[in-house]
């Protein structure tokens, strides 16, 4: 079995196209894979991940493959806007195109190769969309089951701190605080009770990002992930920062404008499209798909985690992405 280790403003992934199979995984194989893979700390594949990117055949007529994407606990996301920078890399690459539609759990959307954010950094972008900012579709059970909640507090938590949610389509929770705040574990503990599997506010948990703004179309993101915990970046979490600081801080942070959206692992760009009627806001997601390594590993070793075969050859790329973030 050939697998891509990856990666999105460090955000990273294993990435296994499907089609090489004659049989499809089953759903437990995959859930299997991803948990048994990801692994940190030496017990995963190589340095483990922050999820599996599984790409397949697209189910619909137009886009140029399909994206699953299964979080390092095996829960499944309907979105990954890091992965799917470089799942659009490797389907371009594949079928030697530049501008085509990628299916996700929610909508096929348009991707694109972009000119290099450096040398020897590959950049793609990306829609993510839907949005919706209605407690159904973030499975949010807030201020007495409030059909919104825009820059407010959550008389069920004890924090006084001001917060946003926005599905995009998976849920995110947006804070913004200043930089002592976003560097200290306040984002942790709220990450962990609101990830905890039986919180009444989100029972099925939710992704958590504090936003610090830095400037004139410059936040900085960091973000709790539901189903990894800490991670260098989210895609969705900084699309969705953006949209909100668009919405309460459209004095600094502008519609219709490159935003510079700085995170632990790096930067992207983002582009907030914004329409009267909201649901049909969309961001564009602009950065790196970083290809760091081809691993080769027989199936029935990676499920059962005998990673001892395993053969992996890198590609040189991280040294040009690693040089492209010390020049920010
Ligand atoms: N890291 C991904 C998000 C994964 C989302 C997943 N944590 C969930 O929604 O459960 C990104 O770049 O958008």
């Amino acid at each position: 079995m050939k697998l891509l280790k990856v990666h999105g403003s460090e955000n990273d992934f294993y990435m296994l196209d499907a089609t090489q199979f004659e049989q499809s995984l089953t759903e437990s194989q995959i859930k299997q894979l991803a948990v048994t893979i990801c692994k940190r700390n030496g017990a995963g594949l190589g340095d483990g991940a922050d999820g599996l990117l599984y790409v397949d055949k697209a189910d619909h007529l137009g886009p140029l493959g399909k994206m699953r994407v299964i979080n390092a606990d095996g829960s499944e996301a309907s979105m990954c806007g890091n992965g799917l920078r470089s799942v659009s890399r490797y389907l371009a690459e594949q079928n030697n195109e530049q501008s085509f539609t990628v299916e996700t759990m929610a909508a096929d959307l348009p991707v694109a190769k972009m000119t290099d954010l450096a040398a020897g950094v590959p950049t793609y972008r990306v829609q993510i969309a839907p949005v919706s900012f209605a407690a159904a579709a973030l499975k949010m059970h807030v201020n007495r089951e409030a059909q919104k909640l825009i820059d407010q507090t959550i008389e069920e938590l004890d924090s006084n701190l001001r917060f946003t949610a926005v599905a995009v389509p998976n849920p995110h929770l947006i804070a913004f605080v200043d930089e002592e705040t976003i560097k200290g574990d306040q984002l942790g503990e709220l990450g962990r009770y609101l990830n905890d599997g039986h919180n009444p506010i989100f029972p099925d948990g939710v992704n958590v990002s504090f936003v610090q703004i830095q400037g004139a179309n410059q936040i900085f993101v960091r973000t709790f992930e539901r189903g990894v915990g800490y991670t260098n970046a989210c895609g969705t979490g900084m699309s969705a920062a953006s949209l909100i600081s668009v919405l309460l801080h459209g004095d600094q942070i502008n519609n219709d404008v490159d935003i510079t959206v700085k995170n632990p692992g790096g930067m992207v760009m983002t582009h907030v499209h914004q329409f009267k009627d909201e649901s049909q806001d969309t961001i564009d997601l602009i950065g790196n798909a970083t290809f760091v390594r081809n691993v080769t590993i027989d199936l029935e070793d990676a499920l059962n985690g005998n990673f001892e075969q395993a053969q992996f050859t890198d590609t040189g790329e991280q040294t040009s992405y690693e040089k492209f973030v010390a020049s920010l």
